[in-house]
């Protein structure tokens, strides 16, 4: 760590920019840190059952609800970030249990000002403290953070975003991992905040603690203003300050705008609080804030280019920290730059929210930046003395214990005495300090927190630091070579193509050379085999004894060291001078060590590109995958409506059938009364006819077909076809209503107003000209019967007509004669007596038989059309229907797999042109 000898407002509110990332990395100035993005999901996260599982929703929108990918660093966790200025809002929980109104503040509150809600845990029932946070976190969403005080259990089971730690509470590394396993599908990593009393206990849980933000209450301090500066000075994470002893009512205008001014990150507020605090005390206190803030990132910046532009201008010199270029590299490096410029574009479209394309955005703008040396290792490996050794001056801390929490990165800049440095805290975190060792003239180094500290955050800022560094300086120390934690990290690196240089540190512990060439050999074999490759370049270094020996050393620059290194053939000396002067020969771009430098310099921006690009069309595979998915399923459900007219063509037959069977069965019983009425026995009607002529009354069949037959037949059918008709609609309405419900639900992304819709779609369902029922509404059993009754009439006149009084005592034989066979036997009787008209009999009364059977199948066969042809109707409809409310869901799949399709291209010729420029820079050769 960084001794502050001359550090510029390092708290300086500037600081407190408008994200603040609880661990944030390191990025340049004049860019925006890659992280900053890593924010918590603002808008109301993606739904599950929307139109693809992978990253993009369907949309006329184009695919901005867009779901994050994970991370592309380890473990696929994002540390979530706070902005800041910002308010927490601090609740009981009888504000929310017993106040009926309160969940609608918090909800006007979340969706404004409050960043963070805190529930106090501590005091209430279990109970009712879980059921505050479940109605409190259905309030949230993921609006805001929610935070559980003191329940890391409770904060667990409603999946809220962290827990609040007191003072004496859980330690956070506890409450974290507890809160980890519960959340195993999460992308962002548990918050932890700490309840602090006092400066020295805000100091602790910020550094060895890993808190992610302090909740810091004033109202123990004495000295408020003294308390506050110490912590605001060395404190890096956010700070929201609480005054529980505070006589004021609520802050005013005046006191929030103070208490941001002094430092702090936000203030704490009760529900009370923030209820008497106007919006537009809120509204003007942000504006203030943001102007102020603007206007200090701009004045920092400002300071800052001066401050480049006082400390000389040989940075600037050479393009990309390199001396002697030729053209020949230079126009390579603005090859780069415009090749990678337009993979960006084409990354940012194929994962718009893909965080890691800052990296590269990052990487290019830094493209003439100096080399890049990053030492990383595990805590206490030695990481501060090598670079030390390297400076020849005791710049960093070193100690027992993880001493470098932050990225600290070392620029060069000619101040005025050796031991002298100036120390910047960067808006993002990082320390950047200025240093006057000649090494730092040709490249940046960069010292980074160690890998297997307890402290997460630690591990997570060298981990998404490496994939910035030209060169990496692996540090393991010799009382433990090559552990499980150095192999992971290792491989890590290798997922960014790392140019790794091992550096066997404090070799003095070996006991004499076989013991240090034992440590070589298993680091070697080791690492050969993980990395895949026989070029492994290890240097064994005693880094501690080389900076005693620099620092005593009396002449500049070390020359009594070189002369104690080349007179004395100690190795554990030597050997660390072997390590400079590969170091060295890389400065020098006319050499290949140079080149190959230069080889890294311009590798490294297309090593994140390729990954970057990889993790794209992984991405954009799955998309095509799903577009396609989505594609088929829309036209899945458009063509299903076949499924659904075959299932209405079957059961429309038993309605058929039904119809059919009532036709058949009044046929059969009108028959059945024909028969049994036109009888030559039947005396009483010839008789009738015969006697009384035309005007004779009703036949007793007559009445019967109308009223016991036809009549109620009719009816009955007509029942039956009204209700075939309602059966019809109301299944099209069913349907047609289940198909829109299941397009909505599918793809819930997708909005479309009826309005969109042609104005008859809806009338469709319900449309049906009822073929069927018009059909029989004209069938009146009154006509029918009397035209049963007049071909009944005319077969007896026509039978009987010529016979007279006199020929009737003939045909009275067959009054005894009860059958139709008796009507042939009356008929041969006779016909014996010469009444031949009688013969024709039995044929007219077939005549009406065939007849009625006609009449009856000819109704039948049209009833059946009718039916047929309504039920038609209605299934196209449907069809129609399904179709229009359906093409908007197909045609939006069709255009996003279009649109992936055509990014599916551009990624393929980013691969080749990322693939042409490494072959041109692995051919730069020493001219
Ligand atoms: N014996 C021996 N001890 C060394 C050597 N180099 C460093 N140390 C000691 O190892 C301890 C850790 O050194 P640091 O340089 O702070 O280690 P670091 O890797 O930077 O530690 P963190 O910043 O906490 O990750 C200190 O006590 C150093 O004095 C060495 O060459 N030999």
């Amino acid at each position: 760590m960084i001794p502050l000898l001359s550090l510029r407002s390092p708290a300086s509110p500037s600081s407190a920019l408008f994200h603040f990332s609880p661990s944030p990395p390191f990025s340049s100035r004049f860019t925006k840190s890659p992280f900053r993005r890593f924010l918590p999901p603002t808008k109301p996260s993606l739904s599950t059952n929307s139109f693809s599982s992978t990253s993009q929703q369907l949309g006329p929108q184009g695919p901005q609800n867009q779901q994050a990918p994970r991370t592309l660093f380890p473990g696929g966790y994002k540390r979530p970030e706070i902005k800041v200025p910002n308010f927490v809002l601090q609740l009981d929980p009888d504000d929310v249990l017993a106040d009926d109104n309160a969940l609608d503040f918090i909800d006007k509150a979340v969706s404004k000002w409050v960043g963070l809600v805190v529930l106090n845990g501590g005091e209430g029932s279990g109970g009712r403290v879980y059921e505050a946070a479940r109605s409190l976190k259905a309030v949230v969403k993921d609006r805001a953070y929610l935070l559980i005080a003191e329940r890391v259990d409770i904060a667990a089971a409603v999946g809220a975003s962290g827990v609040v730690l007191s003072d004496q509470g859980l330690p956070a590394i506890v409450a974290r991992n507890t809160m980890m396993d519960s959340k195993s599908d999460s992308v962002f990593l548990p918050l932890v905040a700490r309840t602090v009393q006092s400066s020295d206990s805000a100091l602790n849980a910020s550094s060895s603690e890993g808190a992610d933000f302090l909740i810091y209450d004033l109202g123990q301090e004495e000295h408020v203003n003294m308390a506050m500066k110490t912590v605001y000075e060395n404190v890096k994470i956010p700070i929201f300050v609480v005054n529980n002893n505070s006589q004021a009512e609520v802050p005013s205008y005046t006191e929030l705008t103070k208490i941001f001014k002094s430092g702090a990150s936000g203030v704490v507020l009760s529900l009370e609080d923030l209820r008497l605090i106007t919006d537009d005390v809120l509204s003007q206190f942000f504006n203030i804030v943001y102007t102020t803030n603007n206007k200090r990132q701009d004045e920092s910046i400002d300071e800052l280019e001066m401050a480049e532009i006082n400390r000389g201008s040989h940075q600037k010199v050479g393009v990309a920290g390199f001396i002697k270029v030729e053209d020949r590299e230079k126009q390579l490096i603005e090859k780069e730059r415009s090749v990678l410029t337009e993979a960006i574009n084409v990354f940012q479209k194929a994962a718009p929210l893909m965080e890691e394309i800052s990296l590269l955005i990052d990487a290019v703008a830094q493209i003439d930046e100096p080399f890049l040396l990053a030492i990383v290792g595990e805590f206490n490996s030695g990481k501060s003395t090598v670079i030390n050794a390297l400076l020849g001056e005791r710049y960093l801390t070193e100690g027992v214990i993880p001493t470098t929490n932050e990225i600290t990165f070392l620029r060069y800049s000619e101040l005025d005495r050796k031991d002298m440095q100036r120390c910047e805290r960067h808006p993002d975190g990082q320390l950047i300090c200025y240093l006057p060792a000649p090494i730092l003239k040709e490249m940046n180094i960069v010292d980074t927190p160690g890998t297997n500290v307890i402290l997460q955050r630690q591990q997570r800022l060298t981990e998404e630091f490496v994939p910035r560094a030209d060169l990496l300086f692996f540090v393991i120390s010799a009382d433990r070579p090559l552990t499980e934690s150095e192999v992971t990290f290792l491989c890590y690196t290798q997922q960014w193509k790392k140019k790794v240089v091992f550096v066997l540190n404090k070799s003095d512990l070996y006991r004499n050379t076989q013991e240090l060439e034992e440590a070589i050999s298993f680091i070697k074999e080791n690492t050969k085999k993980l990395l895949n490759t026989e070029d492994v370049t290890l240097y064994p270094v005693a880094a501690r004894l080389v900076l005693e020996e620099k620092l005593s050393a009396t002449s500049d620059d070390g020359k009594k060291y070189r002369e104690i290194v080349f007179t004395e053939s100690n190795w554990k000396t030597s050997s660390f001078y072997k390590l400079e002067n590969f170091l060295y020969s890389f400065l020098d771009g006319s050499t290949s060590r140079g080149m190959e430098r230069m080889k890294l310099k311009l590798g490294t921006p297309i090593a994140i590109a390729e990954r970057i690009l990889s993790a794209c069309e992984t991405l954009n595979r799955k998309d095509c995958e799903s577009a396609e998915q989505d594609l088929s399923s829309a036209n899945e459900i458009i063509d299903s409506v076949k499924e659904y007219v075959i299932k209405m063509e079957n059961e429309s037959i038993s309605w058929r059938r039904r119809t059919l069977s009532a036709i058949d069965a009044t046929k059969s019983r009108t028959l059945e009364l024909i028969e049994s009425t036109l009888q030559l026995s039947n005396l009483d009607v010839v008789a009738s006819f015969l006697l009384k002529g035309e005007s004779s009354t009703t036949l007793p069949a007559t009445s019967r077909i109308q009223n016991e037959i036809l009549g109620p037949a009719i009816a009955d059918t007509q029942n039956l076809l009204g209700d075939y008709v309602t059966w019809l609609q109301s299944n099209n309405a069913r349907e047609g209503r289940a198909y829109k419900e299941s397009f909505e639900k599918k793809w819930p992304s997708i909005t479309f107003s009826d309005k969109n819709y042609p104005l008859e779609t809806y009338e469709m369902l319900r449309k049906l000209d009822e073929l069927s029922l018009r059909a029989i509404e004209n069938l009146s059993a009154n006509a029918t019967s009397k035209q049963f009754e007049r071909e009944v009439r005319e077969v007896f006149l026509e039978t009987f007509g010529g016979l007279g009084a006199a020929g009737l005592s003939a045909s009275l034989l067959t009054s005894i004669l009860p059958t139709t066979l008796e009507d042939l036997l009356a008929l041969g009787l006779c016909s014996a007596g010469g009444f031949i008209a009688i013969s024709n009999f039995p044929a007219r009364r077939q005549g009406i038989i065939e007849k009625v059977k006609k009449t009856a199948d000819a109704l039948g066969q049209e009833l059946e059309d009718a039916m047929q042809k309504d039920l038609q109707e209605t299934t196209q409809n449907l069809e129609k229907f399904v179709r229009i409310i359906g093409e908007p869901y197909r045609d939006a799949a069709q255009n996003r797999l279009d649109k992936l399709l055509e990014v599916n291209d551009e990624l393929s010729n980013v691969r080749g042109t990322l693939k042409m420029l490494q072959v041109e820079i692995q051919n730069l050769h020493v001219s």
